[in-house]
């Protein structure tokens, strides 16, 4: 919030990024549970004392949040998910401190997963995997909350069953239509639930990191289509609406949800020698992978006007 300083308009946080923690949880039966999370804070506070003078005596130093997390990650007797560590930071935020009117609480998971040997999953063995679970909790003194959920990196690619045609064709236009290429992306989403206060949370241990495991699933299951046959995609954008339709349309307590999704380009491979003789003809079968430049393809759907 914007506040009057000496004529000018002044707005201000302050936080503490990538605190990084790791919390083990044991059952009885002997199986261990691990989660790496990357944690960053930002508090709105009424400190404006400290900018316009030499008077500290609001500021909750970054190092106190930093500690925070690892007192917090302590007090968790039970495996958590991120998003309900989100939240017990942002609110201990909020309640403890006079002055913090709203905290911002961001998580980013390391993905380690359960390995499985010999066929089986071991009680406490974990290895790295590759997209990432994300969250945001916005927790306001009144109670109201904004809590976002996402993936970063999660990277997909079909090698048939999608083309591009149609487009502005002018003098510039080099590519040629297609039916049948190489679809690739690298998805972030995030997507946001309708609870808005605190005590709308649903309490079910472990709720929101199930509507993760689905949201991805049938973000990837709309991506594929059926194993056997698939599903023709005409363009980037097209795919991207069906995914975030599909997620809308399945879960009732997402209100809105965003996508980005690079078109990774694999380029069609024609070579000739020096004699104009073709060495390489191109039949969809090999490729040069790029990185870049990329396409750059995004979009948010809503319920109704957007809250994201
Ligand atoms: O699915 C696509 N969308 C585009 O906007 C685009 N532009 C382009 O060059 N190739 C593609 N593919």
């Amino acid at each position: 919030m914007a506040v009057n300083a000496e004529g000018f308009s002044f707005e201000q946080r302050h936080g503490k990024e990538r605190v990084r923690v790791g919390r083990v949880w044991k059952n009885r039966a002997g199986r261990h549970f691990f989660v790496e999370w990357n944690v960053s804070i930002n508090l709105l506070s009424d400190c404006a004392a400290a900018y316009l003078r030499d008077d500290n005596s609001d500021i909750v130093a970054t190092d106190t949040m930093k500690n925070t997390v690892y007192v917090k990650a302590k007090e968790c007797s039970e495996h958590i998910s991120m998003e309900d560590f989100a939240i017990v930071l942002a609110k201990h935020f909020t309640s403890f401190y006079h002055q913090v009117t709203t905290a911002i609480v961001k998580i980013v998971e390391k993905p380690w997963e359960r390995v499985y040997i010999d066929g089986q999953l071991h009680e406490h063995g974990f290895k790295l995997g590759s997209e990432k679970h994300t969250t945001e909790a916005i927790v306001k003194k009144s109670g109201a909350l904004q809590l976002t959920s996402g993936i970063e990196g999660l990277a997909l690619l079909k090698t048939t069953k999608s083309g591009f045609e149609g487009f502005i064709r002018d003098q510039y236009t080099a590519l040629p239509e297609t039916r049948e290429r190489v679809l690739a992306t690298e998805i972030t989403a995030a997507w946001r639930y309708s609870y808005e206060s605190l005590s709308s949370v649903p309490q079910k241990p472990h709720y929101f990191t199930e509507r993760y495991l689905d949201v991805k699933k049938v973000l990837v299951d709309t991506f594929y289509g059926p194993p056997k046959e698939g599903v023709y995609s005409p363009s980037v954008q097209n795919t991207l609406y069906l995914m975030a339709k599909s997620v809308l349309n399945r879960f009732l307590d997402i209100s809105s949800i965003q996508l980005k999704m690079p078109n990774i380009h694999f380029l069609p491979v024609n070579l000739k020698n020096k004699d104009n003789q073709t060495i390489v003809k191109f039949a969809d079968d090999v490729f040069l992978p790029t990185d870049e430049p990329h396409g750059s393809i995004q979009a948010s759907l809503s319920r109704s006007w957007s809250k994201m």
